[in-house]
């Protein structure tokens, strides 16, 4: 193996001043020019910190102590931050986050859009940046001998027993805490992933931020469930108001948290919510984004940068459930999505019989294939909305981008660095982007979405 060259060894402690925070929240010391990525410090502290890896071009070390923090440094309120891993930004205030997450759209767009003149406005954080999520996902396991339910400690299957997750909303913590308490008083036991043993795998509890329907899931290892009615009995006894209680099995020796068969044990087999006037229908298996308060704004600023009129013919890539097809819809003349999942179109097909909303179309299939056929079909839209995965568009579908020549095109990104080298693309086709709006849907974490337009120039 070739010796790595660094101007630093293994178990080295060494004082440092950190100078910036990468995309995961790390910060950076650099010894002689070699980076040295440390959680749990931030930019212009200094401090102590032992060498722990080394690689080519950078290493890790972790933080011995600090001695000088900045103002943007907080107590982090939750009791497991450091063991957890979910969120990585409970120690900045959320000003510093939302300060951060301008700081990483705004360097993309320099770096590697190449467009340091392109606004970049601040970044639209929340009022209230704790509880907002509305669907929790957690393992069960034993320890002790008694039921744990959290979520693994970080780079490990070890479950950290947890009360409370204040990313959550507080009944998605009752529902879990209430399950895990009922199957203990049941005799279910928690599944055991070394000998592949035991019922329950994970809890989910999922919550409609506007209607306040409830629904928890079972996810178990057998399609037996012990004592299925009292367990059921003590759910809706435990958690007053529960809309749905549903099963789901997966008999498999796999981390992937679903098995294929669901059946509904009580209840509706979905929840209801809200996102602007548009009602959506949530099934266990649904996605459905987890920030409602923030899709809203993030929806908000796609309709009003799609400048609808009711006479545009809009596309809607990558559309999931229909969520922003569905919004866009009673502004728009037709609206078409696309979406690889199957199990997906047929939510947005629901969705859309739901609302009565008729002039909206789905079709199953990739993007980047979908839209090339429709564009031979002579389907000319005056609007593209693209809302992808991390890894950005396809190039062929930015192709057919250039190619159908939209007067505006809508991105909506999870990731700033795919966005950024989108829009060169898109740009060195003949567009302009106009602006870009960072949304935070993540607070605590180190996510940030953001919303930009283009036009034809
Ligand atoms: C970031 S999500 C957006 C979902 C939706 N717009 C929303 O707001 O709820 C990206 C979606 O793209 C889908 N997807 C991934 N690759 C795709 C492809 N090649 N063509 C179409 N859809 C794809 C994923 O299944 C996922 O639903």
């Amino acid at each position: 193996m070739a010796k790595i060259q660094a101007p630093v060894k293994m178990k080295d402690v060494l004082h440092v001043t950190f100078t910036d925070l990468t995309h995961e929240g790390k910060a950076v010391a650099k010894v002689d020019g070699y980076p040295l990525f440390v959680e749990g410090a931030l930019p212009d502290e200094t401090g102590e910190i032992e060498v722990t890896k080394l690689n080519k071009g950078y290493g890790f070390a972790k933080l011995v102590r600090l001695d000088k923090t900045v103002p943007e440094r907080q107590e982090p309120p939750c009791r497991v931050y450091d063991e957890c891993g979910g969120c990585q930004l409970q120690h900045m205030t959320y000003e510093g986050q939302l300060n951060m997450k301008y700081n990483q759209v705004r360097n993309v767009m320099n770096r590697i859009a190449k467009m340091p003149d392109v606004p970049v406005h601040p970044v639209l954080g929340m009022e209230d940046s704790w509880r907002y999520r509305n669907k929790a996902q957690v393992p069960v396991g034993l320890s002790g001998g008694s039921i744990v339910a959290g979520f693994y400690k970080k780079r490990s299957h070890e479950i950290i027993d947890m009360n409370e997750c204040l990313i959550q909303h507080e009944q998605s913590d009752e529902i879990i805490q209430k399950v895990k308490d009922v199957c203990a008083a049941n005799g279910v036991m928690p599944y055991d992933e070394k000998r592949h043993k035991g019922v329950i795998r994970h809890v989910m509890a999922r919550i409609g931020y506007q209607t306040g329907e409830k629904m928890a899931v079972l996810i178990t290892r057998t399609a037996d469930l012990p004592n299925k009615e009292a367990i059921i009995k003590g759910i809706r006894d435990a958690v007053p108001g529960i809309t749905s209680i549903v099963q789901n099995v997966n008999p498999d020796k796999t981390n992937v948290i679903f098995g294929n068969q669901t059946r509904t044990l009580y209840g509706e087999d979905v929840i209801y919510d809200t996102i602007g006037d548009v009602k959506f229908a949530i099934s266990a298996r649904s996605f459905y984004q987890v920030n409602p308060v923030q899709t809203e704004v993030l929806y908000g600023k796609a309709l009003e940068y799609a400048e609808l009129t009711g006479n545009e013919v809009v596309i809607d890539a990558y559309c999931g459930i229909g969520t922003i097809s569905l919004f866009l819809a009673k502004k728009a003349k037709e609206v078409y999505g696309v979406e690889i999942v199957p199990q997906a179109i047929e939510d947005a097909k629901k969705n859309a019989e739901l609302n009565g909303i008729k002039n909206a179309a789905f079709e199953a299939g990739k993007a980047e294939e979908v839209i090339p056929a429709w564009h031979k079909q002579g389907i000319r839209p005056d609007v593209i909305v693209v809302d992808p995965p991390r890894k950005g568009c396809d190039e062929a579908l930015l192709q057919t981008i250039l190619d159908m020549k939209p007067k505006r095109v809508v991105y909506v990104s999870c990731n700033p660095g795919t966005l950024a080298r989108d829009l060169r693309t898109l740009e060195d086709g003949g567009y302009k982007t106009r602006e870009v709006q960072p949304v935070d849907m993540f607070p605590q974490t180190v996510h940030v979405e953001a919303v930009a337009v283009l036009t034809l120039y």
